[in-house]
């Protein structure tokens, strides 16, 4: 019996002891890390004496930052402390339990550096297809290394954050002239995010992940697919994808994803030796995607052809330093089949085929108002289910000119 008095707080449930997120929470006494225990908050600021003051002065702040740069063997301590104080039947003095949907949660993290992949082949050769429909679908790189973009780390957004169209140029085919104003075509990228910690490093092996990944965290990477296809050549997408990236508030720890891990699809070719994985890290994540409450989507992050561990190798592998709070998303995660696709440029092939959603309403790409959700699980050990923590966010309109 635990003092946890909630009926979410179990093995059998998805916030239960074998998953124990990280967020920050604003409570009345400030901004406070907390851990998630069903659907309960419980800010670890109270926790000084059960956790020693080593651990406790990592998370008694308003942000992840310190956790994040202390490293994986204060990672791992820590949540086995954090394990036996929500399993124990004594409360500690001084433990708060906040519920969740009462308490709005903050960006917990410096995002520093985001990258974003591009690692679903049934993505990229749908994309390929639409954007590019008089050449191969996949790029011959694209099977020898995991392609990626740099993003915008400024603009990452806590879930819940309300997502302003954004304006931009565009040429819509047939045009000669490009014409600017709000994006017409506002999409959704379903994606799987790495939060990294630990000593700035480089050349990353794959099996050292767990010592650069803090955890994992669903994001979307909200896109303008108007703006996209006339400005990207060609350097890559810029304005598309830079207004704004959701990331979830809650934030799992890569050890709760052990009974997750699954070989990712394998390409018909030797790799280099340095994306080689000795122990694979594909993730067996399933994803859902809701418009206004409608599940649109169930992507399947098994799928993905590059794993986090290679992403992360090939990030470092010229040199470039992995620092705390750099953020990584795996690209929009698509499996084969027509409800498996991460984005609404899929869903409805271009526009072309509107999605149906509860109460009869049709959409092609996002209108104002509209909500998207994205949540998401994974296998558990004994049996269990690990539960990522939603991200969601809901458009308004443009900025008036
Ligand atoms: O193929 C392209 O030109 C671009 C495709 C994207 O929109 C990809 C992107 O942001 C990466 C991803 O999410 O998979
Ligand atoms: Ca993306
Ligand atoms: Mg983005």
């Amino acid at each position: 019996m635990t003092w946890i008095d909630d009926p979410a707080f179990g093995p059998d449930r998805p916030f239960g002891p074998q998953t124990l997120p990280y967020g920050v929470l604003e409570t009345d006494s400030g901004p406070a890390v907390c851990v998630r225990v069903g659907d309960h908050a419980l800010p670890l600021r109270g926790l000084a004496p059960e956790l020693g003051a080593e651990l406790a002065g990592v998370v008694s702040g308003g942000s992840l930052d310190p956790l994040l740069a202390a490293g994986n063997t204060q990672w791992t301590a820590l949540r086995a402390r954090i394990a036996e104080v929500v399993t124990s039947d004594r409360r500690p003095d001084g433990a708060e339990l906040l519920p969740v949907d009462e308490h709005r949660m903050l960006l917990g993290f410096t995002v520093a550096d985001y990258v974003d992949f591009y690692s679903s082949r049934h993505h990229a050769e749908n994309v390929g297809r639409m954007f590019r429909p008089d050449s191969e679908p996949l790029l011959p790189n694209w099977t020898h290394l995991p392609v990626g973009y740099h993003g915008r780390a400024g603009t990452v957004v806590v879930s819940g954050t309300d997502v302003v169209r954004p304006d931009g140029q565009s040429r819509p085919p047939g045009d000669e002239m490009p014409s600017f104003g709000p994006s017409k075509r506002l999409d959704i990228e379903a994606e799987v995010g790495f939060v990294c910690g630990g000593a700035p490093t480089s050349r990353v092996g794959t099996a050292e992940i767990a010592d650069h990944v803090f955890g994992v965290a669903l994001v979307n990477d909200w896109s303008a697919r108007d703006i996209q296809p006339w400005e990207y050549q060609p350097l890559g997408p810029h304005l598309a994808k830079s207004f704004a990236t959701s990331i979830a508030g809650w934030i799992t720890p890569l050890a709760a994803f052990v009974d997750a891990r699954v070989e990712p699809p394998k390409p018909d070719h030797a790799l280099q030796d340095y994306l080689v994985e000795k122990e694979p890290w594909g993730l067996d994540l399933h994803l859902e995607v809701r418009c206004n409450g409608t599940p649109v989507s169930r992507p399947e992050f098994r799928y993905m052809s590059w794993s986090p561990a290679q992403q992360l190798a090939h990030m470092t592998v010229n040199g470039a330093t992995v620092r705390p709070g750099d953020l990584f998303a795996s690209g929009t995660v698509s499996g084969p089949d027509q409800d498996q696709y991460g984005s609404l440029l899929e869903l409805t092939w271009a526009g072309k085929e509107p999605l149906v959603l509860d109460g009869g309403e049709q959409r092609t790409f996002l209108e104002d108002g509209d909500t998207v959700t994205v949540v998401g699980h994974a296998p558990g050990p004994d049996g269990s289910v690990v539960g990522l923590g939603a991200v969601t966010g809901t458009i308004v309109a443009a900025e008036p000119r």
